[in-house]
């Protein structure tokens, strides 16, 4: 392990100091907080002051490792812990993913024969880190091979180097798109209720000078109707063995105005996002988030309400959006058309 300092993740390796920047008053306020132990990195993953599925493991397992270095427990401690950052969210596979690396959870043998040193777990932490990067680099560039020149590109959530430690999933393919002179320009879903799309992608977007248009969730029918949009990129939460995969809510409702104007949908993820244990999307664990979220509004500003405090709400996290409505997914390994995903390649392809 050592020192590092990604866009929203840095790390001291001399002081053992692990901060996140505070996705949640972007793009207004720069606010590092420090992740002084696990249970401070559960509270701003679950309040996503820390958020993105890749950054969540990320984050995860430096707190895990940062714990160990600077707590020495003994194995039953690590296991417990590990377990709690691992129950922070329920929906992005990816923390489970970087949980199961960190413990060793493939190596069948009893816990006892795992290597639990501080220096260990530094590796494999930094080990995921730079798996991220290079996905992220991989998938950019697959992604990038569709992209024909003066595009028109709606996303959704955000996707990029704030919720990554790389360049980004979809928002990493636009960014590829961009630095490849294919003069694209950028349609913003504002991603109610948390505005993931308004407040994160925007300021990835203006910070590179990358053109774009912000818009409610409400407008992007009207833009297909009127042929403004010629693709839509979006990430993943978690992707079933068939291709159905889990996104920011609202990404099932693009899907379904993309087939319905003929518009290419395509997710974009690592291949860590690939969950075996689900069949399709019946399987996908959906976090339920609380009402105030849906009642009125957060950000650097604080919290404002509009809605009776009594309103009874709906807030799922994410939503999952079923195969045949997808024109494909982009992994670091390549891209999967509708077929290939029916066929279960993912499958065949997370076996290798
Ligand atoms: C590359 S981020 C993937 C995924 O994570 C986001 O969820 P959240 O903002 O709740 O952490 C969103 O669904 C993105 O598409």
């Amino acid at each position: 392990m050592k020192s590092f300092e990604f866009l929203s993740i840095r790390y001291n390796f001399e002081n053992n100091k692990l901060e996140i920047l505070d996705q949640r008053k972007l793009p207004d306020i720069e606010e590092w907080l420090v992740c002084s132990k696990p249970s401070d990195t559960i509270v701003y993953i679950k309040q996503l002051s820390v958020r993105g599925a890749p950054l969540i493991g990320i984050a995860a397992s430096m707190s895990l490792y940062q714990y160990v270095r600077a707590e020495n427990p003994n194995v039953d401690q690590i296991i417990h812990v590990s377990k709690e950052l691992r129950e922070a969210r329920p929906t992005a596979v990816n923390l489970m993913y970087a949980m199961d690396e960190m413990i060793q959870v493939h190596l069948v043998e009893d816990h006892l024969t795992r290597d639990f040193s501080h220096e260990n777990l530094g590796k494999l932490a930094w080990k995921i880190i730079d798996q991220e990067v290079q996905m992220c680099d991989q998938m950019s560039k697959w992604g990038a091979t569709l992209i024909q020149n003066g595009e028109n590109i709606l996303t959704h959530c955000n996707t990029g180097s704030v919720a990554t430690v790389g360049m980004g999933t979809a928002l990493g393919v636009i960014r590829e798109a961009h630095k490849q002179g294919k003069n694209i320009h950028v349609y913003v879903d504002e991603t109610r209720p948390l505005l993931q799309g308004g407040r994160l992608t925007t300021y990835e977007l203006q910070r590179e000078g990358i053109p774009y248009t912000l818009i409610c969730d409400n407008m992007a029918a009207t833009l297909m109707r009127d042929g403004k949009i010629q693709r839509v990129l979006v990430g993943a939460d978690r992707i079933a063995q068939n291709g159905d995969f889990a996104n920011k809510i609202g990404t099932y409702s693009v899907a379904v105005l993309a087939h319905f104007h003929n518009i290419p949908f395509h997710c974009v993820a690592p291949l860590s996002t690939v969950d075996l244990n689900c069949q399709s999307g019946k399987d996908i664990p959906i976090e339920e988030r609380n009402p105030q979220e849906v009642q009125g509004a957060s950000g650097a500003f604080g919290q404002v309400r509009w809605a009776p405090k009594e309103s009874k709400t709906f807030n799922p996290a994410f939503d999952v959006t079923p195969n045949n409505i997808i024109t494909s997914i982009i992994l670091d390994s390549g891209i999967y058309n509708q077929e290939q995903l029916k066929s279960l390649e993912l499958l065949k392809l997370k076996k290798k």
